[in-house]
């Protein structure tokens, strides 16, 4: 049965953000990710963790102006030391919470640019030696271009062979699979193959990236399938509830009373 976390900065939001966890845990998660807790203090977020009883599984590494535009620092050449310094808070905020894994936004970038490539493989590098010496895996995860014109890592195969060649067991797969359906498609045979690198799921519906209860995928049988395929980590909601959040659990009550 998958282990789901729920995603704070797209459900809940009917809710201010710390309280937030009090109502994931209301509605039965067990965990809870969100893209980034900048804004509060360490120990605030701990407190609301631990407040109730809540694991959190991901967060993201602070990825520049995200008001600006910016969507990452790691393939970009001339930020490497405001890299590292993100790389460290967010080491701060992943002690003080217990979270075990980070995700490292790469930026805006051309994949193609020899330049860029170099500075995206010495921030992996960089961030998994620093994230292992802590016990902590390094997430990269390729994102679709319609959603983030741009994006440097917009390919599940460059991901890969990103993850080959940094040769760092913590260097692993954000699988998210919205982003691989509308970039690739063949979601369960990408699943299967890819499953020895993946380090977390991500799922929403195609296209709308709403609730995972339809459209174009078949959830329940993906879900069943990460069972069968052994995958022991959290699969974080990362979608946007099509009304109220607590209306659109619908899809989640068979896994939430297996839950407790
Ligand atoms: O967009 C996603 O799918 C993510 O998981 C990133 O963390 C934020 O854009
Ligand atoms: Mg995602």
């Amino acid at each position: 049965m998958p282990a789901f976390a729920a995603n704070l900065t797209m459900m809940f939001t009917e809710w201010p953000f710390l309280d937030r966890f009090a109502a994931a845990a209301d509605a039965g998660f067990r965990a809870v990710e969100y893209l980034f807790p900048y804004e509060h203090g360490p120990d605030t977020v701990a407190q609301r963790l631990e407040r109730n009883g809540l694991t959190q599984a991901l967060f993201n590494m602070p990825p520049g102006d995200w008001a600006a535009g910016e969507r990452g620092l790691a393939a970009l050449p001339d930020r490497f030391d405001e890299f590292r310094a993100a790389v460290a808070r967010a080491l701060d905020y992943a002690g003080a919470t217990g979270c075990r894994r980070l995700h490292m936004m790469a930026g805006l970038a051309n994949s193609a640019d020899p330049v860029v490539l170099g500075a995206y493989r010495r921030a992996v590098r960089h961030a998994g030696e620093a994230l292992a010496d802590c016990g902590i895996d390094l997430l990269l995860e390729p994102i679709n271009g319609r959603d983030m014109p741009g994006y440097f890592l917009n390919d599940f195969g460059l991901a890969e062979r990103l993850i080959a060649e940094a040769g760092l067991p913590n260097v692993r797969l954000q699988f998210d699979l919205y982003h691989l359906q509308i970039l690739h498609g063949d979601v369960t045979m990408a699943l299967r193959r890819l499953m020895p690198l993946v380090g977390h799921v991500q799922v929403a519906s195609v296209p709308s990236r709403n609730e995972p209860d339809g459209e174009e995928l078949n959830w329940p049988f993906l879900f069943a399938e990460l069972d069968r395929l052994g995958y022991g980590g959290f699969v974080g909601c990362e979608y946007r509830p099509r009304a109220a959040t607590l209306d659109g659990l619908g899809w989640f009550a068979p896994y939430r009373a297996a839950a407790r």
